[in-house]
């Protein structure tokens, strides 16, 4: 048998890129010998194995049919006459499709280096197709290096939007895309990934309900660049700048949706978008069933976006009706997060992006000031209950019409 690195590893240390897994392709093998050599099998009809030692992942070389819609409509041919190549053909880039031998010699029979001279996402061969999940994959590696120069060729582009247009994108698990759409969110240029999706139509049978922000207009004071699709796209940019984590990336993601909305005989204004999106965002984060903090940051984000940029004007019982549906006292890091997705919403503006954003500390410092409202004193005043409750609230109160009186900087 021969053993070969392949995929993400040969491709980033050509790059000069640190390399974080290594995948493996072996040829002339068969499942039985592997087991024989100490191999553990991953799944029960999954060529891949895992390196008794060192964990990393071990596939035999094997061509795939397709035998059906959707993940699972896998077949699978593996076999010890498989060579290299018939197992490089089939896999998504030419970039990715190199491999490697134990003296570091590359193997590149579909023109990888050609491509990563070229900066070019290209796909191998029709076998592209076989896995609609490619489609938010080549999405996910623009993303990456973009920064880099590389973009989508066109041919692959077009095959893309084939796939998209046939719906097959409908016929991936959620979990399978989430954790595309996860790590896609986390690279450098989110916003690529977004564009990408778009530039093949792909976005349109993702996520509808972003694809439709592109061509509402916003009123050019508040926001230079008008488009809306294209203000999510900036947020996105921002959000990376600042290194936001996943959270807050995906609330940004989706905070505009209720703009979708809007009857066009109000354009530009947008008029209880906030509230209007709420459904929309639920509906968004059950379909790709995002992690529990994911959703819960998007409503929120959603709803009480605009509040946020209205800090400083709140009344002390609209600021104090906002802390406590936010949970502030129990919930601190929520709440720094959901000030973190309206600074980048407010930063992802045409020629705004530098501006001053004081209502992010005014919100920290009110927080922090109903937060020390002590409790025991009341306790020792014998209130307990729903009276206790209110109690607490009159004095948070009060101490935020002090706190709003004298700026903020109590
Ligand atoms: N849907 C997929 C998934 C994987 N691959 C192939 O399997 C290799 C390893 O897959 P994976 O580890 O998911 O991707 P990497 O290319 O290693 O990239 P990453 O840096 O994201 O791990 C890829 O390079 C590619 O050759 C593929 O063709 N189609
Ligand atoms: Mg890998």
């Amino acid at each position: 048998m021969q053993i070969y690195k392949v995929g993400g590893a040969v491709r980033d240390r050509l790059l000069g890129r640190p390399v974080v897994e290594n995948d493996w392709v072996v040829v002339g093998a068969s499942a039985e010998e592997m087991l024989e050599k100490g191999f553990r099998p991953v799944g029960a009809d999954f060529p891949v194995f895992l390196h008794p030692e060192t964990g990393e992942e071990y596939a035999l070389a094997r061509t795939e049919r397709k035998s059906g819609r959707g993940y699972g409509g896998f077949t699978f041919f593996a076999s010890p006459d498989v060579t290299l190549e018939q197992d490089l053909i089939r896999r998504d880039l030419t970039v990715n499709a190199m491999a490697e031998d134990d003296e570091g010699q590359v193997i590149d029979p579909y023109g990888g280096q050609r491509d990563l001279e070229a900066r070019l996402l290209r796909h191998v061969s029709p076998a592209f197709a076989e896995d609609p999940l490619r489609v938010l994959r080549v999405a996910r590696f623009a993303a990456r290096y973009a920064p880099l120069g590389f973009r989508v060729a066109e041919e692959t582009l077009e095959l893309m939007r084939q796939i998209a247009e046939s719906g097959e994108l409908d016929a991936l698990t959620p979990e399978r895309s989430w954790k595309e759409i996860a790590r896609a969110l986390m690279e450098p240029s989110p916003d690529v990934f977004i564009q990408v999706l778009r530039d093949c139509c792909a976005l349109k049978a993702w996520l509808p309900e972003l694809d439709s922000l592109f061509g509402v207009p916003q009123p050019a004071q508040h926001h230079p660049e008008v488009d809306t699709g294209i203000h999510i796209l900036a947020v996105l940019r921002q959000c990376a700048m600042h290194e936001q984590p996943l959270d807050v990336r995906w609330a940004c993601l989706l905070h505009d949706l209720g703009k979708g909305l809007t009857p066009e005989a109000e354009w530009p204004q947008h008029i209880a978008h906030e509230k209007r999106g709420i459904r929309l965002i639920q509906a968004v984060n059950e379909r790709c069933k995002a992690p529990r903090d994911c959703q819960e940051l998007a409503v929120l984000v959603g709803e009480f976006h605009t509040h946020a940029h209205r800090a400083l004007e709140l009344k002390a019982s609209t600021l104090l009706d906002l802390l406590q549906r936010f949970d502030v006292y129990r919930r601190p890091q929520r709440f720094e997060a959901f000030i973190a997705a309206c600074e980048m919403d407010a930063r992802g503006r045409s020629g705004l992006e530098q501006r001053a954003y004081p209502q992010a500390d005014y919100l920290r410092s009110a927080a922090t000031v109903a937060r020390a409202v002590a409790v025991q004193p009341l306790l020792e005043r014998g209130l307990k209950g729903a009276e206790l409750g209110e109690a607490l609230k009159a004095e948070r109160l009060e101490a935020l019409k002090i706190h709003k009186e004298s700026g903020g900087n109590a």
